[in-house]
């Protein structure tokens, strides 16, 4: 973006992840992750509580990857045993070999003993390096499809929680945490393998270990146990640092996405936003920084301490072996098989600690997915309603009573609101800005459940129905409406109904749309966007069109038309309100504007002033009596808007 070259540039210090001025602070104190108790429990987390976990874990990863990947998952596990065995045909060869070399007797003979034993050290080599080729293979094609599979099972999760979700505390931080859990599904599944392979490995080396000395193994592990303690720590330092900056690091995701996403690009640009958002973005991003270079360098002090540690122990296992050797209570020959044994199941025991330690940082982001996708941070929708179907198509839509405040607001958005809607009847939901009347439609069509008060379907309330049964029932073109890049069919139909032509036409006729049609490269199939070759970008009007088109093209027996016509021109909304009286023949709709000369179509308008119903009546009752609508009819009147009451 060129207009980033007006935009402060950090100074050295802030480049290299100083903490920004105090200025900043009160700025990033906003975005700071406030869930205490998970904080708490991530730091609770101890070595032997993650040992215990470590089996469960790779059954965890076997299993998700048997899930996407039967054929993959069988060969790696197959690999894995593999390798162990021939690292144990190895080791066993090598202490053959040295054995029969270290041997008295004439040097030919020796070698002609040893030379089996060396050829079947070179086939397991070779064999091994096969099997590690197929392991990289494998895990390449497993890979993918686990990161697609995890993020499908995210966006599941996330559909099927309350739409209200996003207002509740700590929800965003934690679908956020669950995303990189997500995204990490696959190291799961490749630490794992490393620790599968390592296991197998150190079972050889074990074998042989224990045939040579009985004390060397136990002693090997013990040795390495202060070392396993201090990665783990590690990884928990920096586990919890991506818990704290998550709520930072999806603010950095949301301006990435305004400053470099189509929707955007021209306020980024017209009104200097781009700059000033780079700017705040670069101050964040050296907050982040900051906190994740301090993980890094605690974890890298507690890796060191761990690793000198584990010299020291390594240094005591030789030391132990030298003093089996000197005191003659091991054989020449068998201290050299001992050596190798011991290499091999020192690596081996380090790979584990290694592997382990991040197949442990990695198993607590999969387990905060895990714990989104089972519940939705107690949002799911399938535990806060019940799963009633309603036998037919409802006839009547009724709010009784019902108080309504977001979660985290000061004041109830709806107060004691009480309204009828019939299937046949169009009813106009009239108020100032921010009176209630989206929070009204939302409740009414069941995407919201009231805080007090119920909202009933014939006799069934929105709280005990299958919500995606009830959403059946329901069409809305909102104020706030998404451009999908899909085709101008797939965009109306998504899937549903009726699909055909003739089906779609009729709704395109219905809202305007037919007109745009003969510009369209492939009609209704044409692409909706200029961002992939062949597609065609709309005008705001020319979608809000289209949205209309969807909510009509559904046979639903509630329509809500949030502002329908805010983007249309004067030509287009009037053959918008016109078919209206046509399509409420058999819908209940609800309509919400400011255009008061539009709501004259309604039966009855009800009026909203400061989330509670001050005024309900027809177009005429209410233009005369005095009153909040009157007083805004008059207002727009003055400006030339509605038209006299007949
Ligand atoms: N998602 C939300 N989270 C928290 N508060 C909200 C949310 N949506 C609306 N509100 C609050 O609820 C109140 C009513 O908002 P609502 O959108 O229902 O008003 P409205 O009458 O449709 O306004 P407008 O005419 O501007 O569209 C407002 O005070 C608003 O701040």
């Amino acid at each position: 973006m060129t207009s980033g070259s007006t935009a402060a540039q950090p100074s050295a210090d802030e480049a290299e992840g100083t903490p920004p001025d105090s200025g900043d602070a009160a700025q990033e104190e906003e975005f700071q992750y406030r869930d205490e108790s998970r904080l708490q429990a991530g730091g609770q987390m101890t070595t032997t509580t993650m040992a215990r976990r470590l089996p469960v874990l790779v059954r965890r990863s076997l299993r998700m990857a048997w899930q996407v990947d039967r054929g993959a998952t069988a060969g790696l596990l197959a690999c894995q045993i593999g390798t162990g065995v021939l690292a144990a045909l190895g080791l066993f060869a090598v202490t053959g070999t040295l054995t029969a070399l270290i041997s008295s007797g004439d040097i030919t003979d020796r070698v002609r003993e040893a030379a089996p034993q060396l050829a079947v050290i070179a086939g397991a080599a070779g064999l091994r390096a096969l099997l590690g080729v197929t392991v990289t293979w494998l895990t390449g094609r497993l890979r993918p499809v686990l990161a697609r599979a995890a993020e499908v099972s995210m966006v599941e999760a996330a559909l099927g929680a309350e739409a209200a979700a996003n207002n509740k505390p700590g929800y965003n931080d934690q679908y956020d945490i669950a995303d990189r859990g997500a995204q990490v599904t696959p190291d799961l599944v490749e630490e794992a393998q490393d620790v599968l392979a390592a296991t197998a490995t150190l079972a050889a080396g074990a074998t042989v270990l224990t045939v040579i000395h009985p004390l060397l193994l136990p002693l090997l592990l013990v040795a390495c146990l202060p070392q396993a303690a201090a990665y783990v720590r590690a990884a928990r330092v920096v586990y919890l640092a991506g818990l704290e900056t998550s709520g930072r690091r999806r603010m950095l995701h949301k301006l990435r996405w305004h400053m470099s996403y189509m929707e955007s690009s021209e306020e980024m640009r017209a009104c200097l936003a781009g700059p000033f958002l780079l700017d705040r973005y670069r101050r964040l991003a050296v907050s982040v920084n900051v906190s994740e270079r301090e993980a890094a360098n605690t974890g890298a002090w507690m890796g060191l301490a761990g690793a000198a540690a584990g010299g020291v122990a390594s240094a005591a296992v030789w030391a132990t072996l030298l003093w089996l050797l000197v005191s003659g209570r091991m054989d020449l020959a068998a201290g050299g098989g001992a050596v190798f044994a011991l290499q091999t199941a020192t690596g081996s025991v380090r790979g584990i600690i290694n592997g382990g330690a991040r197949l442990v940082r990695t198993g607590w982001y999969v387990q905060d997915w895990q714990n989104f996708i089972d519940n939705a941070h107690g949002q799911a929708m399938v535990t806060c309603r019940g799963s009633e179907v309603l036998p037919a198509p409802p006839e009547r839509f009724e709010v009784r009573n019902v108080i309504y405040r977001y979660d985290g607001a000061e004041k109830d958005s709806l107060a004691g609101v009480s309204l009828k809607v019939r299937r046949g009847e169009i009813v106009a939901l009239v108020g100032e800005n921010g009176s209630g009347k989206t929070t009204l439609s939302r409740l009414i069509c069941g995407l919201l459940l009231p805080t007090f008060g119920e909202v009933a379907w014939d006799h069934k309330t929105t709280a005990r129905l299958e919500p995606w049964e009830a959403w059946k029932h329901v069409a809305v073109a909102p104020q706030r409406f998404t451009y999908l890049p899909l085709t101008l069919r797939d965009n109306v139909t998504l899937g549903q109904d009726d699909t055909s032509d003739a089906a779609l036409m009729a709704a395109c006729e219905a809202s305007g749309a037919a007109d745009m049609l003969p510009d369209l490269r492939s009609g209704l199939d044409t692409l909706l966007t200029s961002e992939w070759f062949g597609g065609h970008q709309l005008s705001g009007g020319q979608w809000q069109r289209v949205i209309l088109t969807r909510a009509f093209h559904r046979r639903a027996s509630l329509l809500v038309m949030d502002e329908p016509t805010a983007a249309l021109d004067a030509r287009a909304e009037h053959h918008v309100f016109t078919g209206l009286r046509d399509l409420a023949k058999d819908r209940a709709i609800l309509l919400i504007t400011h255009r008061l000369a539009n709501v004259a179509v309604a039966d009855r308008i009800v009026v909203l002033d400061q989330g509670r119903l001050v005024q309900e009546g027809t177009y005429a009752q209410l233009t005369r009596e005095p009153g909040l609508f009157r007083t805004l009819w008059e207002l727009e009147q003055r400006t030339g808007g509605a038209p006299s009451p007949t």
